[in-house]
């Protein structure tokens, strides 16, 4: 890794003088007299073997073809196979549905008031929780005692004592039992906090940095919790007659299919042996089979919100027994796109409402504009910030350099051909660039393969599954990959084009540096990317990291109405010094003192979502393919 910062700062690229408008890069780079090193001792001008079509770049190397076409990422039910309907009821409302998974390996049981833990299965723990050697299952790094020595901010009223190692109580035993399975020795910041929170009935609203294991701060002390107390009866209304409909426990909602799928082979580890069987459902799949796995048993639900609203539809779903609704990327869940999808299941359909449920959100970002439009589905909520809002990991080395567009080819190459044997994910801002992107680095001999959102569900998945067993080591992606996604060994992240959004480029650097492990997070910047030149010498000074002379400038410029800055900047409150909104003063005039009393959040509000122009009254138009809001806003995934 040192080697590799090293081979980058040699590099020819002007990061260190600020060119003036219209002035293009250094003149080794100009005109096309720029040869890649990689390039330099190659009489064909072509490096690796011979030039293959954009198709095979979907199965390079013919390494991950073969894969199996249906079920998605981990889906199919998991391991939960009864079907669970007919008088089902459980604690005595419904017993009989968990009483008949008995013989089921790795399935619990809830009987009487008690629960049954199964017994333990050798095969079953070697497939999700794999051993410590396997490199495709994430360890934690060098610093991942460093997370310790972030600063915890939580405000809110009654803010309960953080706990400080994985012990029973105040855990669940079996809980605990699978948390050393999958060999976490202590709890991340997040997690210490989440844990106490959620167990003394609080909601919560938790920004912590990228990589520091808030699956987990909302997987554990929600399954914990089911697993001391039981699941809700189903309510007398609709238990004889549903035979063909759900009624989790628990709904975990996030924006994207990848991100369900992984949150849903999370939450099969964490409720293994137990009462509480983990399901997942997303846009792109086909519905039928998702149906006939959710009627196999489904506690906790992991969906993407436009397949969630088809199943409610369709009378397969109730949340009427909902106790825990989390919000992953919950700013992302209540941006633009998706806000009305959300405010319909959450508002308009059978779920408890604010006061007879717990909401838990969790983001590394958290706008203030989006913790105002939170308050409608919150609580009296304590929140909670690992680090500063919005901030990045100390982990993620961080590196900008000046790079007009007509040079990011050739620059791109350079730093390929520099790098470590690490994956790297390429984000570009469109779909038509991953696309170009990946060919030209297929074309060049680099075995790239990409992710967007006009890709198919299997396209996507043998391009996930190509990228981690690192058959094509590089991934170019889109923003469908900027959040959530947990690949081990990711050393390097290319912001080929830089996103408007700094929230979004905090986001995308997080996909290395996570659970303590040191990365690489390299951006492309040139004058076009004014707009975001604030908010990233913001964030490089608050991780400490080096500044370039030119971003300093361009920033300064930008900020005396050289250009808009759109999202880019601090314009928006969700960066400069925000914390919790409700201490800056924001909301309602209970400003001031974390511990003031706010009352109910819900109503006063009226209508939030009125700042959104657009939003509201849209409908909610049909499935998007690719668990993404429907919204245009969102096309270019
Ligand atoms: N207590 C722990 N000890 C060791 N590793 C952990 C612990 N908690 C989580 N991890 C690991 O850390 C990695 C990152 O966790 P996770 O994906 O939950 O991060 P995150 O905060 O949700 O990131 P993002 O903001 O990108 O969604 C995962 O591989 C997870 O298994």
């Amino acid at each position: 890794m040192t080697d590799f910062t090293q081979q980058l700062s040699s590099l020819s690229i002007k990061d260190n003088a600020a060119p003036q408008q219209g002035e293009g890069a250094a003149p080794s780079q100009r005109a096309g007299g720029y040869i890649p090193p990689h390039l330099r001792n190659n009489p064909d001008g072509v490096f690796g073997g011979s030039r293959r079509s954009a198709a095979g770049r979907g199965n390079y190397g013919g390494g991950f073809g073969g894969e199996r076409r249906s079920g998605g990422y981990g889906n199919g039910g998991g391991f939960g196979g009864e079907r669970r309907r007919g008088g089902s009821g459980f604690g005595g409302g419904r017993g009989g549905g968990f009483g008949r998974n008995a013989s089921r390996p790795g399935v619990g049981r809830w009987v009487d008031g008690k629960h049954e833990p199964a017994p333990r299965n050798e095969k079953m723990e070697l497939e999700l929780f794999g051993t410590a050697e396997d490199s495709s299952f994430q360890s934690s790094g060098i610093n991942f005692d460093n997370y310790d020595d972030i600063p915890v901010e939580a405000s809110g009223e009654g803010v309960p004592e953080p706990i400080t190692s994985f012990t029973a109580p105040p855990l669940d035993p079996l809980l605990v039992e699978n948390v050393t399975l999958s060999r976490f020795i202590k709890p991340t910041p997040v997690q210490k906090y989440s844990v106490p929170i959620v167990a003394g009935g609080r909601d919560l609203m938790a920004c912590a940095q990228t990589g520091s294991g808030k699956t987990g701060g909302f997987l554990f002390p929600v399954l914990s919790e089911s697993y001391m107390n039981g699941p809700a009866e189903v309510p007398a209304s609709t238990g004889a007659f549903s035979s063909h409909k759900v009624y989790p426990t628990a709904l975990v909602m996030a924006p994207t299919r990848e991100l369900v799928s992984q949150i849903f082979d999370e939450a099969k580890k964490f409720s293994y042996r137990s009462w509480v069987r983990p399901a997942v459902v997303y846009g792109g799949a086909d519905i039928g089979s998702q149906i006939r796995n959710l009627d196999k048993g489904c506690d906790l639900l992991v969906a993407t919100p436009g397949r969630l609203k088809d199943l409610l539809e369709r009378g397969r779903v109730s949340l009427a027994n909902i106790k825990y609704l989390v919000l992953d990327e919950a700013d992302r869940m209540l941006d633009m796109g998706f806000e009305p999808q959300i405010r319909h299941i959450v508002q308009e359909c059978d779920m408890p409402d604010v006061e007879n449920r717990q909401t838990l959100m969790f983001s590394a970002t958290f706008p203030r504009d989006i913790q105002l439009l939170a308050r409608d589905f919150l609580r009296e909520y304590i929140f909670l910030s690992v680090g500063r809002v919005g901030s990045t990991s100390e982990n993620i080395t961080q590196k900008i350099l000046y790079v007009e567009d007509e040079e990011k080819k050739s620059v791109l190459l350079d730093l390929l051909s520099a790098g470590d044997a690490g994956l790297t994910i390429i984000f570009t801002e469109t779909k038509r660039m991953a696309d170009n992107l990946a060919d030209f680095l297929y074309d060049q001999g680099f075995p790239a393969t990409a992710i967007h959102g006009d890709r198919s569900q299997y396209e996507r998945e043998k391009a996930l599954a190509a990228f981690k067993s690192g058959t094509a080591p590089i991934l170019v992606a889109t923003a469908v990959a900027a959040r959530g996604l947990d690949i081990p060994n990711v050393s390097h992240v290319v912001n080929y084009d830089l996103p408007s959004d700094i929230d979004d480029y905090v986001h995308r650097i997080g996909r290395t540096g996570r659970a303590g492990n040191v990365g690489i997070a390299t951006a492309f910047f040139n004058r076009n990317n004014k707009n975001i030149a604030k908010g990233l010498t913001e964030l490089l000074s608050e991780s400490n990291q080096q500044m370039p002379d030119f971003l300093t400038k361009i920033a300064r410029e930008a900020s005396f109405g050289g250009g808009s800055r759109g999202r880019g900047g601090s314009s928006r409150g969700g960066r400069g010094p925000s914390r919790d909104f409700r201490r800056q003063g924001g909301g309602g005039g209970y400003g001031g003192s974390s511990s003031g009393g706010w009352g109910s959040s819900s109503g006063g509000w009226g209508s939030s979502s009125g700042g959104y122009g657009g939003r509201g009254g849209s409908s909610y138009g049909g499935e998007s393919s690719y668990g993404n809001p429907s919204s245009s806003a969102n096309s270019w995934w």
